[in-house]
C-alpha cells in the first residue's frame, strides 16, 4: 500500500535559516498523525513543501505514492491557511461554488455539512459564523473530493475551548471513518485525545516520534515526606539516584505504581514521615517542553 505521507532528506533554507532541516517523514494508511512544534520550528513550511507550494532546497516529498507538482493532488485534502471563502454566501452556497470549480458533484456538498456538524447552519451567512464554524467549514471544503489523506494546518488555532473540542471530535470521526489525517499544532496536550502518533519537530528536525504514551514515558511516583533531604536519601538508595528527582518540595521517583507501598515502608522505615503518595503520569506540556528543551541542546 502507498504511504500517505513520505519525505527523505526534506530540507528548506531561506538564505542562512533551515527551516526545515533533513527531515524523514512517515505517515501510515489510516493514522492521525499530530506534526508538534512551537512557533517557527518549521511546520508549516513543511506542510506547504507537501503540497508543492513551496519548493524544498534538497529531499523528497512523495504523497499517496505521488511527487507533489505531478499533476494533481488526487485523494489529497488541505487547509492550511484560513480558507477563502465569500463573506455574504451562506457557508452551503460557498461549498457549492468550490465543489462546482473542482469538478464535484454538488451533492457532495450535503455530506460533508452532515460530517463536519454544520447541517443546521449551513445555510446562515458565512460572515455570521464564529470562528470554529468557519475552520470547520474549511475542513469541510478540504473534504469535498472525498480525500484519503487530509492536510490540517494548526486547525484548532485561536478556537476557544468548545471551537477546540468539536475539532478534536471531528479529527476523531475522520480518522474513524479511515481518512488519514495529518494534523499540526503547537500544544500537545491539545491533539494527544486523537493522535494515534505524534511527530515532534524543533528548528526544523524531528526530534521525536512515538504514540502520545511513548512520549510521555512511564508514571511517576510522587512523594511528599519529611524530612525531606532523609526520604530523597534513602529513596536514592532504594530506586538508583537516577530515578529520584526533587521537584515542588517533594520527589519524583521513576518507579511504577506497584512499588509505592514498598517505597512507604522503607521511607517509614528509616523515620521518614510519608504525608501523600500517589503515582501520576507525566505532565504533557512539561513532556513538550523537555523533549524541545532537549533537541535544542542537542542541535547546539
Ligand atoms: N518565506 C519565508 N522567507 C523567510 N523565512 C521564512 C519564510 N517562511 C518561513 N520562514 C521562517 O522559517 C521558519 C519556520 O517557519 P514556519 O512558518 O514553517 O514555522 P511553524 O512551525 O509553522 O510556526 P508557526 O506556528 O508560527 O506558523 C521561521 O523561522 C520562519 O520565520
Amino acid at each position: 500500500m502507498k504511504l500517505p505521507v513520505h519525505t527523505e532528506g526534506l530540507t528548506k533554507r531561506y538564505g542562512p535559516l533551515v527551516a526545515v532541516d533533513d527531515l524523514q517523514l512517515t505517515v501510515h494508511p489510516g493514522e492521525v498523525y499530530g506534526f508538534l512544534g512551537p512557533n517557527g520550528a518549521g511546520k508549516t513550511t513543511t506542510l506547504r513543501m507537501l503540497l508543492g507550494l513551496v519548493r524544498p532546497t534538497a529531499g523528497t516529498v512523495r504523497l499517496l505514492g505521488r511527487a507533489p507538482g505531478a499533476g494533481r493532488l488526487t485523494g489529497v485534502g488541505a487547509l492550511i491557511e484560513g480558507p477563502a471563502f465569500y463573506p455574504y454566501l451562506s457557508g452551503r452556497d460557498n461549498l457549492r461554488v468550490l465543489a462546482r470549480y473542482a469538478g464535484v458533484d454538488t451533492d457532495r456538498v450535503a455530506t460533508v455539512l452532515d460530517l463536519v456538524d454544520l447541517a443546521d447552519r449551513a445555510g446562515d451567512r458565512y460572515a455570521g459564523y464564529s470562528l470554529g464554524m468557519k475552520q470547520r467549514l474549511g475542513v469541510a471544503a478540504a473534504l469535498l473530493k472525498d480525500p484519503r489523506l487530509l492536510i490540517l494546518d494548526e486547525p484548532t488555532n485561536g478556537l476557544d475551548p468548545a471551537g477546540m473540542a468539536d475539532m478534536r471530535t471531528l479529527i476523531r470521526r475522520l480518522g474513524a471513518g479511515g481518512c488519514t489525517v495529518l494534523v499540526s499544532s503547537h500544544l500537545l496536550g491539545e491533539v494527544e485525545q486523537f493522535c494515534d502518533r505524534v511527530g515532534v519537530i524543533s528548528r526544523g528536525r524531528l526530534i521525536a516520534e512515538g504514540s502520545v504514551a511513548e512520549l510521555r514515558g512511564a508514571a511517576v511516583l510522587r512523594v511528599l515526606a519529611d524530612p525531606l533531604d532523609r526520604a530523597a536519601a534513602r529513596a536514592r538508595e532504594l530506586v538508583g539516584a537516577e530515578r529520584v528527582r526533587v521537584v515542588d518540595g517533594g520527589l519524583e521517583l521513576s518507579v511504577g505504581p506497584d512499588r509505592a507501598a514498598w517505597v512507604n515502608a522503607e521511607l517509614v522505615g528509616v523515620g521518614v514521615a510519608v504525608r501523600e503518595l500517589r503515582s501520576r503520569e507525566r505532565d504533557l506540556e512539561q513532556v513538550f517542553f523537555d523533549l524541545i528543551e532537549k533537541g535544542t541542546a542537542d542541535v547546539a
